[in-house]
């Protein structure tokens, strides 16, 4: 019998406007819009192989290596739209295998940790979702496609784009307006680089989901963000990134990092993604920032302590010299020159700022989901 698959890789994005809040949690709808930067998938990707066969007897994921459940409501959402589509196809053309009648095996690895912070569950839908859209040779562009993403993880619609993207919030109730586009392709502006500072830490205080209900329910200040901080910001960004202004780009980015865990913060009882170390490297940026006389450096940060500081290539030797100067015993320089770093010392730095840091992960912006013919068999 015969085995029909299918398989792509699909990148990790980091908001720079962030999505947090919901105003219907079964389609996933946002109360507000959000902007990303899709990463290099040299450095963060999911790779999924879907198949589809006559003989599989259950809807089986397995996730780097281990059987997973496909039980959640939002895994069943995508599947379920994605089989819709696939069986308006096959009920027009008789000819086709009647693959929406097949059980489905999905076999994923993240080459980076998961559910460590690192976005991993937008990667993760985004490319179960491309894959048995292929598999499954639906017609749908990929902002149709972004809306089943966003089912499955919010996040999730914007990794089907490459470059800069925004998340479209809508305003019907059936979210059929709540989509990604693109903005602008790697191309572009194809010098933005990113560097990632794992941040030390088990668990994460409090899931996106979770979080994101308590903040909509007790924050005084989310009314403020959603209704008259986000709107503007939002051209604003769309606007920076047009023009390519990293000045600009970089000061939205962190002041907008600092919206968002500030509506944690006051969410009750409130909810801290920030510690210490996170703290210390924010300071560490704004000094960059104003020993250069301009922004050369933006911060951003999830739903964990983790950094992640956009620059342009233009200013790599300053920026990655910082860091490098203060991280320079942690693991992940091996693909940077640090000949071309320049030492840059910031007084009052904690000398011991890098035993918060596990890990420090160079990477750039990147292309969106790919058709692979790499293949993941169980
Ligand atoms: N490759 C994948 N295929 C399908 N689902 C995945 C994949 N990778 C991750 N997921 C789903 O995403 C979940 C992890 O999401 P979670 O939000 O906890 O972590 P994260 O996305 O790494 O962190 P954050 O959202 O804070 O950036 C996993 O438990 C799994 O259900
Ligand atoms: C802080 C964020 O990273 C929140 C991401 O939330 P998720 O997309 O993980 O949430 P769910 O829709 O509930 O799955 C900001 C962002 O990526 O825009």
């Amino acid at each position: 019998m015969s085995v029909y698959s299918a398989s792509v890789t699909a990148p990790v994005n980091i908001a720079t406007l962030k999505y947090w809040g919901k105003r219907d949690k079964e389609l996933n709808l946002p109360t507000n819009s959000s902007i990303s930067v899709t990463l290099s998938q040299k450095d963060l990707r999911t790779l999924t192989t879907a198949s589809a066969s006559s003989t599989f007897k259950q809807d089986e994921l397995y996730l780097n290596g281990k059987l997973e459940s496909l039980e959640s409501a939002r895994t069943q959402a995508c599947l379920g739209d994605l089989r819709k589509l696939r069986s308006e196809l096959e009920s027009q053309d008789d000819k086709l295998e009647k693959l929406s009648q097949f059980k489905l095996r999905i076999v994923s690895e993240n080459n980076f940790p998961t559910a460590a912070g690192l976005a991993s569950s937008a990667a993760g839908f985004a490319a179960l979702v491309y894959a048995i859209a292929k598999l499954y040779e639906l017609p749908q562009d990929m902002s149709e496609l972004s809306k089943i993403a966003r089912k499955g993880s919010g996040s999730a619609c914007r990794s089907l784009f490459g470059g800069f993207v925004a998340w479209e919030m809508g305003d019907l109730e059936n979210g059929q307006d709540s989509k990604a586009v693109e903005v602008a392709p790697v191309e572009h502006w194809p010098t933005l680089k990113a560097a990632i500072l794992v941040v030390s830490d088990d668990k994460k205080d409090t899931p996106s989901t979770s979080g994101m209900q308590a903040t909509v329910k007790t924050s005084d200040l989310f009314q403020h963000r959603i209704k008259e901080v986000v709107p503007q910001r939002f051209d604003e960004m769309k606007q920076s990134i047009l023009n390519k202004d990293f000045n600009k780009f970089g000061e939205l980015t962190m002041r907008d990092s600092n919206s968002f865990h500030a509506v944690c913060l006051d969410s009750y009882p409130p909810i801290f993604y920030l510690n210490d170390t996170s703290k210390k490297i924010i300071k560490l940026i704004h000094k960059l920032n104003e020993t250069e006389g301009e922004i050369i450096a933006a911060y951003t940060f999830d739903a964990g302590p983790n950094a992640v500081i956009y620059y342009d290539e233009a200013n790599e030797a300053k920026v990655l010299g910082l860091i490098h100067t203060y991280f320079n015993q942690v693991d992940g320089w091996s693909k940077a020159d640090t000949s071309k770093l320049s030492k840059l010392e910031i007084e009052g730095t904690d000398p011991e700022i890098y035993k918060g840091v596990s890990r420090i992960i160079l990477t750039e912006i990147g292309q969106g989901p790919q058709i692979t013919t790499e293949s993941l068999q169980i």
